[in-house]
């Protein structure tokens, strides 16, 4: 008998593929209630309240399968459980609209003063003038962050009369065409709207997007709105815009710390919250539930699963041929989605020499993981990669080439943008490492590790000096540094490999020195 634990509330609806299996034993308590019987379980299905952590991980010795009924995986710590081979799967879109539908509602009750009236209105006051409100008709709405959400949020403002700004750097213009919406900058979003939404992942880079530089950019009025993650919107500068009136107002479903406690945000008149509420409603239950279920149904019964999160087992064999590639492929993705900071549309990958005999399909999942790592909500991994690449239209395409053109093995990646094209080749030598050997149409050699920078400049007498000088009047050690040039006095690139990694303004510094065209900060 399989025995499933549900240990969050979820959807009798959804789960019942899972409660008419009688092969199938459902338990549906609380991880705590059943701490004895942890090592029984083939299966857990959790929503955000269960932490699915290492210590529960190492709990629960028969698991193999983690459902998270929702989007994000904050809760589960993925690594773990790809460490301990449990494969973790999510419902990515169940709970999109229920989601959208929080978002108009926290909007049109910020705007409009709802939940204060409400409150006064059960005070028993009747005071009409104290909550006059404005109007969402021809206001400029901005979305920070155009996926699932943030473009249902789009054409649910469109009927409204809004007119819509959207930032989202790995948006490609077909697609925001097709919705019909501004594609702009994020200085132009803050620039233009009156009100701003956030539908980005919590990552290294959303973190604290709206803090007090991108604040100070912001039209004096501005409403804001965070219906995604807790920090997304950086609080205590939020406390700040507030108390000097530069925000109007802020409507939160989400915290940086859930429950927020009695967080001083809570304080503001003009602040009005929910406690998470954004996929709270039966159908979008239904919905995660259903998926969740039906997946776990599909995984147990020994068949390949589609919202996978983490990976599969591969086998040893084929794992240990395939892995030095398997490495250098993720590292060359990284790079280049930071290189390419901008809407792609293809990936074209070649393998040359050894590595076009090897099986690779994981090797090209593993370069398109790392490439799409800091564009999406959810986990991606050599598992999902190539799901996403597809749904944010971007084509990819692998070539074989029997001649490793001077090198053993080589994997050449170009990768298509909107205005430009960038490539890169990289080799894995044996007892030595992975080496990229040629970027961005330069002949080069560098690792692909740690805190890189890359500068493009004229090929001119002194330059490597003025960059070095800088760098190391700001304490900043150089570990290595390799150049490159197309010809004598033409365009020549360098990479240095740092102690540490650069502040933004010391790259802006470096820009301002004449004759240098780019300068990149690249982490591996
Ligand atoms: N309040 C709630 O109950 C719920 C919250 N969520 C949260 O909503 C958020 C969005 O979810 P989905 O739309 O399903 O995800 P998605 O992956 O479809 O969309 C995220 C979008 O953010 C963009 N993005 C990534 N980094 C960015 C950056 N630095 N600047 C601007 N845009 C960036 C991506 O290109 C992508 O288009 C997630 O954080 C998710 O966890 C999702 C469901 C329910
Ligand atoms: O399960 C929930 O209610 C939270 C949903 C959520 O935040 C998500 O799906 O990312």
């Amino acid at each position: 008998m399989v025995r499933i634990l549900v240990a969050d509330a979820m959807s009798e609806e959804g789960l019942a593929p899972l409660l008419a299996d009688p092969t199938i034993e459902v338990v549906q308590k609380k991880v705590g209630d059943v701490e004895d019987e942890l090592d029984q379980f083939d299966a857990l299905l959790v929503r955000s309240a269960t932490k699915v952590t290492e210590q529960l991980l190492q709990k629960m010795k028969n698991l193999k399968i983690v459902g998270r009924a929702g989007v994000g995986v904050d809760n589960i710590d993925v690594d773990a459980a790809t460490r301990y081979g449990v494969v973790v799967i999510n419902a990515p879109n169940g709970n999109t609209i229920s989601t959208a539908e929080h978002t108009f509602a926290m909007m049109a009750s910020l705007v409009r003063r709802i939940p204060q009236a409400h409150i006064s209105v059960k005070s028993r006051e009747w005071n009409r003038s104290a909550f006059v409100g404005v109007e969402l008709f021809g206001k400029h709405l901005g979305i920070i962050g155009f996926g699932r959400i943030g473009s249902e949020v789009a054409k649910r403002a469109r009927a409204f009369g809004m007119h819509v700004h959207v930032y989202d750097p790995f948006l490609t213009k077909a697609r925001a065409e097709k919705i019909g919406v501004d594609v702009c900058t994020l200085d132009e979003l803050l620039a233009k709207a009156d009100i701003i939404t956030v539908h980005t992942p919590l990552t290294k880079e959303t973190k604290g997007l709206l803090g007090p530089k991108n604040l100070a950019k912001t039209k004096k009025g501005v409403y804001l709105i965070n219906c995604a993650r807790g920090g997304i919107i950086d609080e205590q500068s939020l406390i700040s815009f507030l108390e000097n009136g530069h925000v109007a107002g802020v409507a939160l479903d989400v915290f940086e710390q859930e429950p927020p406690g009695d967080h001083p945000l809570l304080s503001f008149d003009n602040v009005i919250v929910t406690p998470h509420l954004g996929a709270s409603t039966v159908e979008a239950q239904v919905n995660v539930a259903t998926q969740v279920a039906q997946e776990v149904l599909t995984f147990l019964q020994g068949k390949p699963v589609t919202s996978s999160i983490n990976l599969p087992t591969l086998s040893k064999d084929v794992y240990e041929k395939i892995q030095a590639f398997y490495t250098l492929a993720r590292k060359m993705g990284i790079l280049a989605s930071q290189y390419m900071s901008e809407p792609v549309q293809e990936i074209a990958i070649t393998y040359s020499g050894s590595v076009a005999d090897l099986e690779t399909t994981f090797i090209t999942r593993s370069l398109l993981a790392g490439f799409l790592k800091p564009r999406v909500a959810s986990t991606v991994n050599e598992v999902n990669a190539a799901m996403i690449a597809k749904e944010r239209g971007i084509a990819f395409s692998e070539k074989f080439s029997a001649n490793g053109n001077d090198y053993n093995n080589s994997i050449t990646l170009t990768v298509y943008g909107e205005n430009k094209t960038f490539t890169m080749k990289g080799t894995h030598i044996a007892h030595y490492g992975d080496r990229i050997v040629h970027f961005n149409g330069f002949a080069i050699d560098f690792a692909p590790e740690g805190h890189l920078l890359y500068i493009q400049h004229h090929d001119k007498p002194g330059m490597i000096g003025k960059v070095g000088n800088i760098l190391g009047d700001h304490q900043v050690n150089i570990a290595t540094m390799q150049v490159g040039r197309q010809e004598v006095g033409g365009k020549a690139i360098m990479m240095l490999s740092l102690d540490k990694p650069l502040d933004d303004t010391l790259v802006e510094t470096l820009e301002q020195i004449s004759d240098i065209d780019v300068v990149k900060k690249l982490e591996v």
